[in-house]
């Protein structure tokens, strides 16, 4: 249902020895929204990231994920749950091709020989629709025609499609993209933007990182603003892109200079 809370921060903190990365940070997402988390270089954006995908535990507060504590979940129990997200620099199989990474598929808890001949079967069948949803997510994104590239060589853009595309494969409920506008040239950014808006009109949520403010304003309905570990603002892209605290912390504008 639209308006739904799909993603629930409470009041989060993470230190690392005396450094405060993250200090009492409140955020939601709710079903169907595209949300924004900026702030300058070492604000804690990544380090939030990592608590609510679970790569690291946090020092305070917690996570709820469609209204259920996830706090205790392994990242592999998160997944399986709906939340994914993409790294700074993706991560993918660079020796193998476009069509084969989509194709590695975890294997199944407890599978063995036997139970695989057993199963033989489903497996192939499970293979061939994985298949052919591979295939229908290349034509989406372009990168059909590259389906027999080794990853290694594909441009910044392609491979930040094709992280896209690999989280897809798992059926996320909500995307965290971290930095997914960085190195793509200006004709690509315009198509991740369609495509990100064309999967949320499919019904996707968004939690998106980037330092692209064009980028983060163009898709965005709400934005968080971070600075020192704290957030500092939200608001509109209109509002966030009006507020004086942001410009002095996020472009280095003094305050007394904006006004
Ligand atoms: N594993 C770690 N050990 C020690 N300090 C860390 C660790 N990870 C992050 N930090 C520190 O925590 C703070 C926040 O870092 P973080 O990477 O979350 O910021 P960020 O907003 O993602 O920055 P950027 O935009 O440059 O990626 C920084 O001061 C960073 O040096």
């Amino acid at each position: 249902m639209e308006g739904e809370e799909m993603l629930l921060v409470n009041d989060i903190s993470k230190s690392f020895g005396g450094i405060q990365a993250v200090k009492d940070v409140n955020l939601e997402v709710k079903k169907g929204e595209i949300v924004g988390l900026i702030g300058p270089n070492g604000a804690g954006k990544t380090t939030l990231f990592n608590m609510i995908s679970l790569f690291l535990s946090s020092s305070k507060g917690g996570v709820q994920f469609l209204g259920e504590n996830i706090s205790r979940e392994t990242p592999e129990r998160v997944v399986e749950k709906g939340l994914l997200r993409t790294f700074q620099t993706p991560v993918g199989f660079p020796k193998l091709t476009v069509l084969e990474n989509l194709m590695v598929v975890p294997k199944q808890k407890g599978e063995g020989i036997f139970s695989t001949f057993l199963k033989r079967k489903s497996i192939v069948q499970h293979e061939r629709e994985n298949y052919y949803k591979v295939c229908a997510l290349l034509e989406q994104f372009n990168l059909f025609q590259k389906r027999n590239e080794l990853a290694e060589n594909l441009s910044a853009a392609e491979l930040k499609l094709l992280e896209l595309c690999r989280q897809l494969m798992a059926n996320p409920k909500i995307m965290l993209l971290d930095e997914p506008a960085s190195g793509v040239n200006p004709v690509m950014l315009d198509k991740m933007v369609e495509h990100i808006l064309r999967l949320r009109e499919e019904g996707m949520t968004f939690l998106v990182i980037d330092h692209n403010l064009g980028f983060i304003y163009r898709i965005c309905d709400r934005i968080y603003c971070l600075a020192n570990g704290e957030l500092i603002a939200s608001g509109t892209p209109e509002e966030i892109s009006n507020n004086e605290r942001v410009k002095s912390v996020y472009l280095g504008v003094n305050e007394n200079e904006s006004a």
